[in-house]
């Protein structure tokens, strides 16, 4: 697959690839030995990190949110790597809400 079309699909397959063969010089192999735990702590770490960048000004601000928004997807893809959990089933999840307001969806889970 040419990873400039579907980066994340590439992405998650040489996750998955580290997972099948873990490598020694690999951070996403350490990643997946410190299991939830380690994994979790840095997706909260960088969830804070993007939120913080998000609040930064101007254009610096603007590219340095780019880079952590990259670094929580990184980390969120080894975590879905990890449980199972494949990209194309969040994609069909996320396809099973369009047309679903947030808000009425919310209400509905209320009721
Ligand atoms: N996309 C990424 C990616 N994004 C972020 N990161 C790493 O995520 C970490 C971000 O955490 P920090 O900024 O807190 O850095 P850190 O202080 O070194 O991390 P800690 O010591 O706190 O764990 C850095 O080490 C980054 O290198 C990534 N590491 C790997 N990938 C992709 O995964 C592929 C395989 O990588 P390896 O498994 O390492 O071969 C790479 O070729 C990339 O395509």
């Amino acid at each position: 697959m040419n990873h400039k079309s579907r980066p994340l699909d590439s992405l998650e397959q040489t996750i998955l690839s580290r997972k099948q063969s873990p490598s020694e010089k690999s951070y996403t192999t350490q990643l997946l030995t410190g299991g939830i735990e380690k994994i979790g702590g840095k997706i909260i770490e960088e969830a804070a990190e993007v939120v913080e960048a998000a609040g930064e000004s101007g254009e610096e601000g603007r590219q340095h949110t780019i880079c952590e928004a990259g670094d929580v997807l990184y980390h969120l893809l080894v975590l879905m790597a990890y449980r199972g959990v494949s990209l194309a089933e969040v994609e069909a999840e996320l396809a099973r809400r369009f047309g679903v307001s947030g808000l009425e969806e919310k209400a509905s889970r209320e009721r």
